[in-house]
C-alpha cells in the first residue's frame, strides 16, 4: 500500500527503515526498486530529514546570496549591494517548503514506499515498534538511518541559556546584532559566514588553533583570512568557562532566545552577545533504539563496507554509522545498502564492486573562499603509509582572472608515487566548488597521472589549474618531494 503520510496498514514489510533523511529514503528506494518487495520508512519529524529542512538546503540557500554579491562587487562594470535580509530569508523558506514535507511524501508514494509517522525502536530480531505500540516485522532487513543531532556541551550555564544550534542558525528569523559562534568546524565556519552576510557582528570562538580541523592547513588559513577580511572576529585558543543569561525566553526556532548573553573565557576575559550558536559537533541519534550491542564507543553503529552490522539483518546508513557525516555519502551508502539487500533477497552474490561503499569522500565547505576536497590530505596520506608527492599551485589561471576580478586561491594534489595515481586533491579559493568532481573521478578511477595529462582543460576556464598542477607533478618528479608555484 502506498504511503499517505498517515498510518499505513501493513504490519509486515520486506524492509523497514528507521529515519527518513536522505540516506534512509535512498536505501528504501534501492532495496525495493523494480521488485514486488515492500518497504516502510518510520519517521518522527519530517520526511527528508535534517538535510532538507535544517542543514544543507537552508544553509546553502543562505550562503549563496553573499557570494553572488561579492562576485558582483569584484567585477568592473557591475554594481552589487546586499544581501537584503528579508528576500534572502524568503528564498531560504522556499527551499525548506516552510517545513512541510508533502512533496517528499509524494515522492515516497511514487516509489511505493510507505511512510509511518512515529518514533521507531528495535525490539528483537527484525521487529520494530513504533511509538511503543505498533509492532512491525521485516522479512529481510531493518536499516537504521536516524542521523545525528547537535551536541551542546555541558559548560556551566550554556544549556540554561537556550543557545542556538544549527537548527536555529539555518532557520534564522531574527538576525542577532552580536553573535558568538562556538566551534571552528564546518557548521561554525559556514554559519559565521552567512550570519555576517546578514549583518551580524560575529565572533567565532575556537578552542583549537585552526579552523576546519581535517582540511589542508593552507585551506584553513585562507578561510580564516576570508572571515577576518569580512569583519568576523576569530578567537583561537579560547574555551568558554561559563555562560550567563539572566533573561531567557523560549521564543521559538530561529528567534533570539531572550536578553544578552555573557560568556566567560577560561583564560580570563569574556564577551557579551545577543545570541550564541553552538556548533561543537554532532551526537548520533542511536540512544534508546535497542541497538546498543552494535554501537562503537562514540555511539555510532559499526558497519562493514556493505553497511551491515554484525547482525546480518541489521544495516545502518548515513550519519548514524559515523563514516562520513555528509548527505552525498549517506545517499551513496543508501544505494549500496539497498542493492546489497535486494541481491541477498534474490539470492544473488554480493561480492562485486557495486556492493562496497568504500569510495573516496568529497566535500565542499561553502565559506568564502570555499574549500573543495576529496580523498587524502598530505598528512593523511603520510599517516596511511604512502610516500606522497605533494604539489601546490596558485589558482591564478586565465579562466580564473576572467571569472572574477578578485579570484585567488591555491590547489594541492597528493600523488602516490608508487602507483602514479592521485590520492587526494584540495582546492581553496573563490567559488571552487565545481572543481572537485574532476578530482573525485581521477581518485576513484585511479587514473594514472600520465593519462590525466591527456585530459585537456578547456581554455579559458578555471579548470586550467589542472594543467598547472600536472605540469608541476612532472617537474616535481625530477626535483624532489614538494613543489610550489
Ligand atoms: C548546518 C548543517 C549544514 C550541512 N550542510 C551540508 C552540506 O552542505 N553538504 C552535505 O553533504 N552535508 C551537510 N550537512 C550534513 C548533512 O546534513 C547530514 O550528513 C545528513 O543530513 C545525514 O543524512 P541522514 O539521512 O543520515 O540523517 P538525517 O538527515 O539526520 O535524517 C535522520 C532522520 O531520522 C529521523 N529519526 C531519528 N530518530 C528516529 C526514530 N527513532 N524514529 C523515527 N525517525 C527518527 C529524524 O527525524 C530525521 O528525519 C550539514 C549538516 C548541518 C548540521
Ligand atoms: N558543507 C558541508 O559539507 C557541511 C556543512 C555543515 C556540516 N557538515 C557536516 O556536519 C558535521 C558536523 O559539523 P560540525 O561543524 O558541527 O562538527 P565538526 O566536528 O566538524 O566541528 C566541531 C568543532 O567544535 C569544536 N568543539 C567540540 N567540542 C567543543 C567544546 N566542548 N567546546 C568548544 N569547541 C568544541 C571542535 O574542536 C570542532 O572545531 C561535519 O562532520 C560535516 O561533515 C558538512
Amino acid at each position: 500500500m502506498a504511503g499517505t503520510g498517515t498510518d499505513a496498514v501493513t504490519d509486515e514489510y520486506d524492509v523497514i527503515v528507521l529515519g527518513g533523511g536522505p540516506a534512509g529514503e535512498v536505501a528504501a528506494e534501492f532495496a525495493t526498486a523494480g521488485s514486488p518487495r515492500t518497504a516502510a520508512i518510520v519517521e518522527h519529524e519530517l520526511l527528508g530529514g535534517e538535510c532538507s529542512y535544517w542543514a544543507c538546503m537552508p544553509s546553502k540557500a543562505l550562503l549563496r546570496p553573499g557570494e553572488v554579491v561579492r562576485s558582483g562587487q569584484h567585477m568592473a562594470g557591475v554594481s552589487a549591494t546586499g544581501p537584503d535580509v528579508e528576500p534572502v530569508l524568503s528564498r531560504r523558506d522556499s527551499f525548506t517548503h516552510d517545513y512541510d514535507d508533502s512533496a517528499q511524501v509524494e515522492w515516497a508514494d511514487s516509489v511505493g514506499v510507505d511512510l509511518i509517522r512515529g518514533s521507531g525502536r528495535i525490539d528483537g530480531e527484525r521487529v520494530v515498534v513504533v511509538d511503543g505500540t505498533r509492532r512491525l516485522r521485516a522479512r529481510h532487513a531493518v536499516i537504521v538511518a536516524t542521523g545525528t543531532t547537535a551536541t551542546v556541551p555541558d559548560t556551566p550555564g550554556l544549556r540554561a541559556a537556550l543557545p542556538w544550534t544549527s537548527r536555529d542558525a539555518t532557520a534564522v528569523r531574527e538576525v542577532p546584532r552580536r553573535v558568538a559562534v562556538v566551534g571552528g568546524g564546518v557548521v561554525g565556519c559556514e554559519s559565521a559566514t552567512w550570519l555576517a552576510d546578514l549583518g551580524a557582528a560575529v565572533t567565532l570562538v575556537v578552542r583549537g588553533s585552526g579552523l576546519l580541523g581535517r582540511v589542508e592547513p593552507f585551506a584553513s588559513e585562507l578561510v580564516t583570512e576570508g572571515l577576518r577580511e569580512r569583519g568576523v572576529t576569530v578567537r583561537f585558543g579560547t574555551e568558554i568557562r561559563a555562560v550567563h543569561r539572566p533573561d531567557v525566553e523560549d521564543t521559538g526556532v530561529g528567534r533570539i532566545h531572550g536578553g544578552p548573553v555573557a560568556l566567560e573565557f577560561s583564560g580570563g576575559g569574556g564577551l557579551e552577545v545577543d545570541e550564541i550558536v553552538v556548533a561543537t559537533g554532532r551526537t548520533p541519534a542511536t540512544a534508546g533504539l535497542g541497538v546498543d550491542e552494535y554501537l562503537d564507543e562514540r555511539g555510532y553503529l559499526k558497519v562493514d563496507d556493505q553497511l551491515a552490522t554484525a547482525a546480518g539483518w541489521l544495516y545502518a546508513v548515513g550519519d548514524a554509522n559515523g563514516r562520513a557525516l555528509l548527505t552525498h555519502m549517506g545517499k551513496y551508502q543508501g544505494r549500496v545498502c539497498g542493492d546489497v539487500i535486494a541481491a541477498r533477497a534474490e539470492g544473488r552474490p554480493t561480492d562485486g564492486r557495486g556492493f562496497r561503499a568504500d569510495g573516496p569522500v568529497p566535500q565542499v565547505v561553502f565559506t568564502s573562499p570555499q574549500v573543495a576536497s576529496v580523498g587524502h590530505t598530505a598528512a593523511q596520506a603520510r599517516a596511511n603509509g604512502f610516500d606522497p608527492q605533494i604539489v601546490d599551485v596558485d589558482l591564478a589561471v586565465a579562466g580564473a582572472a576572467l571569472f572574477r576580478d578578485d579570484f585567488t586561491g591555491r590547489a594541492r594534489l597528493v600523488v602516490d608515487r608508487a602507483r602514479d595515481v592521485l590520492l587526494g586533491a584540495t582546492f581553496a579559493g573563490t567559488e571552487v566548488s565545481e572543481l572537485v568532481h574532476a578530482a573525485t573521478v581521477a581518485v576513484t578511477g585511479r587514473v594514472p597521472v600520465d593519462e590525466l595529462w591527456h585530459a585537456v582543460p578547456a581554455y579559458p576556464t578555471v579548470s586550467e589549474v589542472w594543467l598547472n598542477l600536472l605540469t608541476e607533478v612532472r617537474r616535481g618528479r625530477d626535483r624532489g618531494h614538494h613543489t610550489h608555484v
